[in-house]
């Protein structure tokens, strides 16, 4: 048996604040499951679900939640062996130990072996079970095998099945665990075969790239991307700038057969509009002046596999019928060449603005609208779907932390709030650029708040659109009561001076010049005003 380390790292992650009646771990929050509440939830499902449906809906929610484990787990201790960081998945929330003694472990990455077997006492679901049905003929831990299951796979990079060979809820002292890849075990029921390919994915090779979501909006377009899955068809994500439209086209790829075959991204705004067809179609050798050899484009370069044109309005008229064209024939020819090259490509598209209005306006073809169009996939910007806010927010601190090799101690709980609470004009990519900057302002082995989070013009934003309640949470609501009641002052001091409107404001400009230390530039942006618009201002009050 091998000794496991210690769990001090994973305690400190918890927080309970008992006067919000909130618990923490890192920046999500979790939920105290009695275990009465657990036998309800489970006898219920089986009752309306059926004993296999029931025992799949847990397996399912003890997979993904041991998936994305891992991933903390390795980020956890990235310095520590292979057993110190797999030690870690078990036990980071009370009531969800699967594991007590690691009895054997032996894994080489290189030659994909892994084999394991793990004790656990006192296993709840067994206690569950026993209290309600009696003793099992079949194993009853169907969350800590999931559970299990899940953290194995992501842990290891290949499906790897843990199965109870001996379990309480079947009269057995202990649990008994035995791990090894799906492929070697003998037989696998319904349940263990469908290891979700896409949280395995999602937790190996993109695990520092993407954060499954938990929203509805989220949800959402993950079932479109899902549905579209098995077959060619175009997707168009449609959505505000930064909210993830790119990652979403490459979990649209990775969940496509393509997906051993190359993902090419082109975003059309970034090239300027005489050289995207040479871009997109290649060149051939001498088609122009220093064209000295030939070069394929990126239909050529994704074939077999998924072309992305990003912001595709920006397209020229004659760069869209030729896309239209390969879309419908799937052949172009190169730049300066007479000959034509097939192609066999899925063409994914995004645009962040209105296309059909673009289309309406006779700036997009609609032909090739509607080509694209087959399946529109809106994605919601972050503010409609706040739930993916802490996941997102753990996983850039995280990522920034390791490449600028900082040690961040988390988010105090009113910087959690802030950002559950921000508006977030630029979507993922704004909170991605906050955090980024946080980790880079915060000092070693602090935790974030909120003078690293918002700076300068992010600062106004806050002012105006939240305000801090004394226990530190952000309410919006207290906002306006704030501002009205700063304004009802302001009015009362304008009577009692007698002062007028103007001599009102020619004081803001001068507080507002004093703030900035006598930077013109400075203090016309923090009225919102143009340096000349301020400079007319000082020179009518004679400054
Ligand atoms: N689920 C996610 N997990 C991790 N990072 C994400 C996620 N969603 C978005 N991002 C990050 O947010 C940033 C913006 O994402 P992306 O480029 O996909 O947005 P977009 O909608 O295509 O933006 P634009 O319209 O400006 O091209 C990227 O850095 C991306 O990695």
């Amino acid at each position: 048996m091998k000794q496991l380390p210690g769990y001090a790292d994973l305690t400190k992650r918890l927080r309970f604040s008992p006067e919000q009646g909130r618990i923490w771990r890192d920046s999500e929050r979790c939920v105290l499951l009695s275990q009465s509440a657990l036998t309800t939830l489970r006898s219920q499902l089986v009752v309306q679900l059926g004993l296999a449906r029931a025992r799949r809906l847990f397996w399912d929610m003890g997979f993904a939640e041991g998936a994305r484990c891992a991933v903390e787990a390795k980020e956890l201790r990235p310095d520590r062996g292979f057993l110190e960081a797999f030690a870690v998945g078990p036990r980071p929330c009370a009531d969800r130990v699967w594991l007590d003694e690691i009895e054997t472990l032996d894994s080489d990455s290189a030659s994909g072996h892994f084999h394991g077997s793990f004790v656990v006492h006192d296993s709840i679901e067994a206690a569950v079970h026993l209290a309600t049905d009696g003793v099992s003929a079949d194993s009853v831990c169907w969350l800590q095998t999931g559970f299990a299951s899940g953290f194995a796979s992501s842990f290891a990079g290949q499906p790897i099945v843990m199965r109870e060979i001996e379990c309480q809820g079947m009269g057995d002292g202990a649990c008994l665990l035995h791990a090894k890849p799906e492929a070697e075990w003998p037989e696998l029921d319904d349940v263990e075969k469908s290891v979700p390919p896409q949280m395995l994915a999602n937790s190996q090779a993109d695990r520092h790239e993407f954060v499954p979501g938990v929203s509805a909006g989220y949800h959402a377009v993950r079932n479109m991307i899902e549905r579209a899955a098995g077959t060619d068809a175009s997707l168009l994500f449609l959505g505000e700038t930064g909210v993830g439209k790119e990652v979403f086209a490459k979990m649209a790829h990775r969940a496509s057969l393509r997906k051993d075959a190359p993902f090419v991204a082109l975003n059309c705004a970034a090239i300027p509009e005489g050289l995207i067809e040479a871009e997109l179609f290649g060149v051939a050798k001498g088609a122009y002046t220093g064209a000295v050899a030939s070069r394929p484009g990126r239909f050529e370069l994704a074939h077999g596999g998924t072309l992305f044109l990003d912001e595709i309005s920006m397209l020229s008229p004659l760069a869209q019928s030729k896309v239209l064209r390969v879309i419908q024939e799937g052949e172009f020819a190169r730049d300066g060449d007479t000959r034509t090259t097939r192609v066999d490509v899925r063409l994914l598209a995004a645009s962040n603005i209105d296309l059909e209005t673009a289309m309406e306006a006779g700036h997009f073809r609609a032909d090739l609208f509607f080509r694209l169009a087959t399946l529109p996939i809106q994605v919601p910007p972050l503010r409609h779907r706040r739930e993916d806010i802490p996941g997102l927010m753990e996983h850039f601190r995280a990522k920034y932390a390791r490449r600028h090799r900082r040690e961040v101690a988390g988010f105090t709980a009113r910087s959690i709030n802030a950002l559950l609470m921000h508006e977030y004009p630029g979507n993922v990519r704004e909170l991605e650029r906050m955090v980024e900057r946080a980790v880079l302002l915060v000092n070693d082995r602090e935790a974030i708040d909120l003078r690293h989070l918002f700076l300068g013009s992010d600062r106004m934003r806050i002012r105006a659109g939240l305000a801090l309640t004394n226990d530190g949470r952000v309410s919006g609501a207290e906002v306006g009561k704030e501002q009205d009641q700063s304004i009802s002052h302001l009015v009362g001091l304008l009577r009692q001076k007698g002062e007028g409107l103007k001599a009102v404001e020619s004081r803001i400009v001068e507080a507002a010049l004093e703030a900035a230390r006598g930077n013109v530039a400075q203090a016309a942006r923090d009225l919102g005003l143009t340096r000349r618009q301020l400079a007319s201002r000082l020179e009518k009050i004679g400054r």
